[in-house]
């Protein structure tokens, strides 16, 4: 077990186990999620920042890779109270720093009460706490990653096909998409084309998809300027769609704001109450912005704890968006229904919609 010190943005540096070694930084944020840690590791939205997980012990169900949800781990460091070994090896295998034997408590507190703030780690032999602040000192604010969605996205077109016969072509610009969203609507009958962040609008007149969907992704929604352009392109023309980063982007597109949370949401007990009905189901959550203004749409869904939008709709123009994760791995999957409200947007007949005037 090596060195390892954690350096806050508050001045605070404070020592812990060194699980993984490695010198990085990150925006510090919390998840309370007590299952799910190799989904939450593998979560493009994760993207730059350091994930510090409340829960006490990260891995007691062993590492298995049919549970990823992209092709590697995403946050830049992973800080836990008790990592087994199994999830350790696993970071360091993709040199991602990690520490444990640390008051995670007291983080989580720390970031409850001052928001999310920048961070810089250090683990290794010999490392030094003016290591942890020389890497805090490098560290860029959230915004400030413009290219962040070049980082996650895919370069080239893949296409996922339907499960059983297809009765929709989905669209799926690729901000940084969990594999769960691909998989709720190939499960559906959908074929899902995933196409990179800065998709051209000649290349979707060309895939005449019947939905044009959003994904979720990491970073500042003021930064994916070329998946909003799609949206304004073609809304109205094409049912649209998005997840959490995609639900930012759409309302953008339509005239709506975006702002940074103090500390946001990550977990998997999330409550959110549907407006029309009442009903309150439990939503797994990853976002540091949320929307203010709506725009055009029309809020449908709030969180119970703060009010703010968890869905938005527009019946005329078919649009329907969630800030949180109806596709969640393990779950709850009290929300899965989403998909089959995406998918009804589609007109079976012509398997393109026309919008009525
Ligand atoms: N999971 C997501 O899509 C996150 C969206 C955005 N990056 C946020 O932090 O709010």
């Amino acid at each position: 077990m090596s060195d390892a010190y954690l350096a806050l943005e508050d001045g605070r540096v404070v020592e812990a186990r060194g699980r993984a070694p490695g010198r990085t930084r990150g925006e510090l944020v919390f998840t309370t999620a007590y299952t799910g840690y190799e989904e939450s590791l593998t979560d493009p939205s994760y993207e730059e920042q350091v994930l510090t997980f409340s829960y006490p012990l990260i891995g007691n169900y062993g590492v298995r890779d049919e549970r990823f949800e992209s092709d590697r781990i995403h946050p830049r460091a992973a800080i836990a109270r008790e990592f087994t070994d199994d999830v350790a090896e696993w970071l360091e295998s993709e040199d991602v720093p990690a520490i444990d034997h640390i008051d995670t408590r007291d983080v989580v507190t720390s970031v409850r009460e001052k928001g999310a703030m920048k961070c810089g780690i250090a683990v290794g032999d010999d490392v030094t706490p003016e290591d942890a602040k020389a890497e805090l000192a490098k560290c860029k604010g959230m915004s400030e990653h413009t290219e962040i969605g070049a980082q996650v996205s895919t370069v080239e077109h893949q296409t996922y096909q339907a499960d059983g016969e297809a009765i929709a072509d989905v669209a799926l610009v690729d901000c940084g998409a969990k594999l769960s969203i691909v998989d709720s609507l190939t499960q559906r009958g959908a074929n899902v084309h995933v196409l990179p962040h800065d998709t051209t609008a000649a290349t979707i007149d060309e895939l005449e998809p019947d939905v044009l969907f959003v994904s979720n992704g990491p970073g500042d929604p003021a930064n994916f300027g070329d998946a909003q352009a799609l949206v304004e392109e073609f809304v109205g023309d094409v049912p649209l769609a998005g997840i959490c980063l995609g639900q930012q982007i759409i309302a953008r597109a339509l005239g709506g704001t975006t702002e940074k949370m103090a500390f946001g949401h990550r977990g998997v007990n999330q409550p959110v109450r549907d407006l029309n009905t009442g009903k309150v189901v439990m939503t797994t959550q990853n976002h540091g912005y949320t929307v203010g203004e709506p725009g055009d749409l029309e809020v449908t869904q709030v969180n119970v704890n703060d009010d703010t939008a968890e869905g938005l709709e527009n019946d005329d123009l078919n649009v329907i968006t969630r800030q949180y994760h109806p596709e969640a791995h393990p779950g709850p999957h009290d929300s899965l229904g989403f998909f089959d409200d995406v998918l009804g947007m589609v007109d079976t007949d012509s398997r393109r919609v026309v919008v009525s005037d």
